[in-house]
């Protein structure tokens, strides 16, 4: 017997004007979720806990079965794990993303953001863009005073860590949940490390506005990765063992270093695919053969997570989310399923998006999202298609936490 899950990273959404109404799910042709959503149960689930920020860090650590109420940190140390980062008594993690300010002699407070990710910047000049700026001599300097460091990453999802940082009441906020806005009153706030750390965000952009990468970009029609943005802040973590906790062997496939992390932290191993970017150009199909791989070597579990709904949809992309959907439909679940059934396993899979993440404001939501369990040695007859509607009308599970590893690997019953 094998198990999988595939997540949709920020698929789910609310109905949107421009598509009559239908939420891009219900829009969307997804034929191969619908038939197995047919033969299966469609129900909806809470992976983001009320009171916690509605995230991919809250929901995938819900999803995996770890109560984030219990374990949760922040982000950043969650990310730090993924490429063995250890954080020490005193250290504190933060996200520190390349973004994009917008252009002009503007202060800097009065600079809209647009983009939280230096406009879908790839890893290559990501990397040599916060290596310029951490050996700047005068950023150098300024993150040295502040006990800061920089591990890059293959992505505009770098980590920096801080020594002996006091960030009592500081207010760090997620630069994807304000697209498009002034900066002033997203800056770091709270406590003293807040105005240095605004201060060195500050200098970033100074350092990075023309960088000759940036200058290269601009010309090219693509936004400047001009700045860095520190969030997601949060000290050491820890995870129970997935394998004690459910007595399966399992593999996680993924482009974002928060996958990583989490299933490096609970004991599940991280198989890497070259060409797997996180974002809509992704490598599909090397996500199924690697699960596929890793399934017939053994493991009794595999879990695909697809970013590029969620960051088609911050960059207010419609179009390009509803070829994320379709293509994780044609070119994830579809082959998939064939493979499986090919090579004779019966299996169980678990499709769900971790939190909405909303075409209207280009930003997480917390609300339930639809979740897909199909077995492949029954036909539930649920008759319904994969979407926010078809879960609303089928079982609801109020902690995904608690409810979907058991439900997947049928240790629900008694
Ligand atoms: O990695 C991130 O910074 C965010 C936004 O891109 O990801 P997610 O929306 O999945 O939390």
């Amino acid at each position: 017997m094998k198990y999988v899950l595939v997540i949709g990273d920020g698929m789910a959404d609310n109905p949107v004007p421009e598509l009559g109404g239908k939420t891009p799910l219900e829009y969307a042709k997804i034929p191969n979720l619908d038939a197995l959503a047919g033969r299966g149960e469609v129900g909806a689930v809470t992976n983001c806990p009320k009171g916690l920020p509605p995230g991919s860090d809250t929901a995938i650590l819900s999803i995996f079965g770890n109560d984030p109420w219990k374990c949760y940190t922040g982000r950043s140390p969650l990310e730090a794990a993924a490429t063995g980062i250890k954080l020490n008594a005193g250290d504190v993690s933060y996200r520190c993303n390349m973004v994009a300010l917008e252009d002009g002699d503007k202060p800097y407070a009065e600079k809209k953001i647009l983009s939280h990710s230096g406009g879908s910047i790839d890893g290559r000049e990501s990397i040599s863009l916060i290596e310029a700026l951490f050996f700047h001599p005068a950023f150098m300097a300024a993150a040295r005073a502040a006990g800061m460091s920089v591990n890059p990453a293959p992505s505009f999802r770098h980590i920096a860590v801080q020594t002996g940082a006091d960030i009592t009441g500081i207010k760090l906020i997620p630069p994807h949940d304000h697209l498009g806005e002034v900066i002033g009153p997203i800056l770091p706030s709270g406590c003293p490390n807040a105005d240095v750390l605004r201060g060195l965000m500050e200098l970033s952009n100074r350092i990075l506005d023309h960088h000759p990468i940036n200058e290269e970009r601009r010309s090219e029609g693509k936004l400047p990765a001009n700045g860095v943005w520190f969030w997601a802040e949060g000290t050491g973590v820890e995870l129970e063992s997935f394998q004690s906790k459910y007595h399966k062997k399992g593999v996680v496939i993924s482009a974002v270093p928060l996958c990583h992390g989490i299933a490096r932290l609970s004991g599940l191993d991280v198989e890497l695919v070259e060409g797997a970017t996180g974002e809509l150009d992704t490598n599909y199909e090397g996500k199924v053969e690697h699960a596929v791989r890793a399934l017939e070597r053994g493991a009794d579990f595999a879990a695909i997570h697809v970013e590029a709904p969620d960051e088609c949809t911050h960059n207010g992309d419609l179009k390009g989310k509803l070829q994320a959907i379709e293509w994780l439909d044609s070119r994830v679940v579809g082959p998939l399923t064939e493979a499986l059934s090919s090579r004779g396993f019966d299996y169980r899979l678990l499709v769900l998006s971790d939190h909405k993440t909303l075409t209207a404001t280009r930003g997480h939501d917390g609300d339930p999202v639809p979740f897909l369990l199909y077995d492949s040695r029954v036909d539930a007859q649920s008759g319904l298609p994969y979407n926010e509607k078809s879960g609303a009308s089928g079982r609801y599970l109020p902690d995904g936490a608690a409810a979907l590893m058991p439900m997947l690997f049928e240790q629900d019953k008694t």
